[in-house]
């Protein structure tokens, strides 16, 4: 199938297009990919809408203008990266996968008998995730089928929900050398081990970009820390990376996922706001790789390498701390001959073809699902 994956992360920072053929298993031709910016609007009410999710109702005005616009973006994406497939190679698509706009992560407790008084408890309480876009005004705006809805089923049967690019990760790692850690730095950090017999397992490490963004735009009023500049100006606060190291969330074992403001409170009660700017970002790049050293302690064999996709492997803050803080060597996953930019979005082509062929989507070493599991809905033009 020829797809086009669609991934707007937790950096709310655009939503990233990707032209992948694939039956879903084999990766086959990878087209062109391209990454469209929000305007500065559409970015602060997405951001906005995380704050409301929780007490949001699912027919809200605002919430429908904030669909709208984000769902003509991605209709926008498709229509560039078809322009240049067609430029390319002449040919055209057949499958969408479209991930819409995370704006509330709530999985089941992460440990039953800490996160929750008693396992029982734990089962009482079902998850929930919330991913915002209009798959049949997209299907309807670019003529295609659409993929979409890839988390849903996965939560309802009691899984995390996230993270699902980990079969992809594993696909394009066939070759190399293993045990393999495949990290991803948006606006969550999320990571792939991946054992010599083909093993899988991945969880989010903990915040990574994301509450830098937030601290960026509150001391410089700048989107994110270009380069690392900020934080490689100051100094990792000890005793506030004392506090947050402590956060239960980076002891207990996989499965689990977070939500882009879990960490929120804890960053706040850590003292990590009472910071200077350059400190408070230097502080919060350390914290971001010493979470990712923390999910290694999870792995049951110490990777031969790290590679390192998403956004966070731009700053040069938070790479040199994850140098620092593992043992095995650290580097982009261009090395590999990925596309550290375009991988999730590239990643939802996958998903897409295995969505339409009923494939398992979710395992229980990715998102704790009991047996592997299909999910995602395929919605018609
Ligand atoms: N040159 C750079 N210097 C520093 N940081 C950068 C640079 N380029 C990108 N980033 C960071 O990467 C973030 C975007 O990363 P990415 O696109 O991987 O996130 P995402 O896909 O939205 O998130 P997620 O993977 O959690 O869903 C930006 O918000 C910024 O913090
Ligand atoms: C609920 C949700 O959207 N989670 C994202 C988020 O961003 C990074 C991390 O948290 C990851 O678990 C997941 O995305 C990637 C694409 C995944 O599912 O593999």
């Amino acid at each position: 199938m020829r797809t086009i994956g669609l991934m707007s992360g937790t950096s709310l920072d655009g939503v990233d297009a990707a032209w992948v053929e694939t039956d879903g298993e084999a990766i086959g031709r990878i087209g062109p990919t391209v990454t469209l910016p929000y305007d500065p609007g559409l970015r602060r009410d997405l951001r906005r809408l995380l704050d409301l999710a929780p007490a949001l109702a699912p027919d809200d005005a605002f919430l429908a203008d904030c669909v709208r616009r984000l769902t003509d973006r991605h209709a926008n994406a498709v229509a560039r990266i078809r322009e240049l497939a067609w430029e390319s190679f002449r040919e055209g698509a057949d499958l969408i996968g479209f991930h819409g706009q995370t704006i509330l992560h709530r999985p089941p407790p992460i440990r039953p008998g800490r996160n929750a008084a008693t396992a029982a408890e734990a089962l009482r309480q079902p998850g929930s995730t919330w991913q915002v876009g209009d798959a049949a005004l997209l299907a309807r705006l670019t003529n295609l089928p659409v993929a979409h809805d890839f988390r849903s089923a996965d939560v309802a049967a009691g899984g995390q929900g996230a993270p699902l690019v980990p079969i992809v990760h594993a696909a394009l790692a066939a070759a190399l050398p293993k045990p393999l850690a495949v990290l991803n730095l948006g606006g969550v950090g999320n990571v792939t081990w991946i054992g010599e017999g083909d093993e899988l397992i991945a969880f989010d490490t903990g915040p990574a970009n994301g509450p830098l963004d937030d601290w960026a735009r509150k001391s410089t009023g700048r989107d994110y820390d270009k380069d690392g500049h900020l934080a490689l100006a100051g100094e990792p606060d000890a005793a506030v990376l004392g506090r947050l190291m402590a956060h239960p969330y980076l002891e207990a074992p996989p499965p689990k996922s977070l939500d882009r403001l879990d960490f929120s409170r804890a960053l706040h009660e850590a003292g990590a706001d009472r910071l200077t700017p350059q400190d408070g970002a230097a502080t919060l790049a350390t914290f971001c790789a010493l979470c990712v050293a923390a999910a290694g302690r999870h792995f049951p064999a110490p990777p031969l390498q790290w590679l390192v996709g998403g956004g966070g492997r731009r700053n040069p803050a938070i790479m040199r701390a994850l140098s620092g803080a593992l043992e095995a060597p650290v580097r982009p996953v261009e090395v590999a001959g990925w596309n550290g930019d375009a991988l999730e979005a590239q990643a939802f082509g996958v998903l897409a073809a295995r969505v339409r062929r009923g494939l398992a989507i979710t395992f229980p070493g990715t998102t704790g699902v009991a047996e592997p599991m299909a999910g995602g809905r395929v919605v018609e033009p």
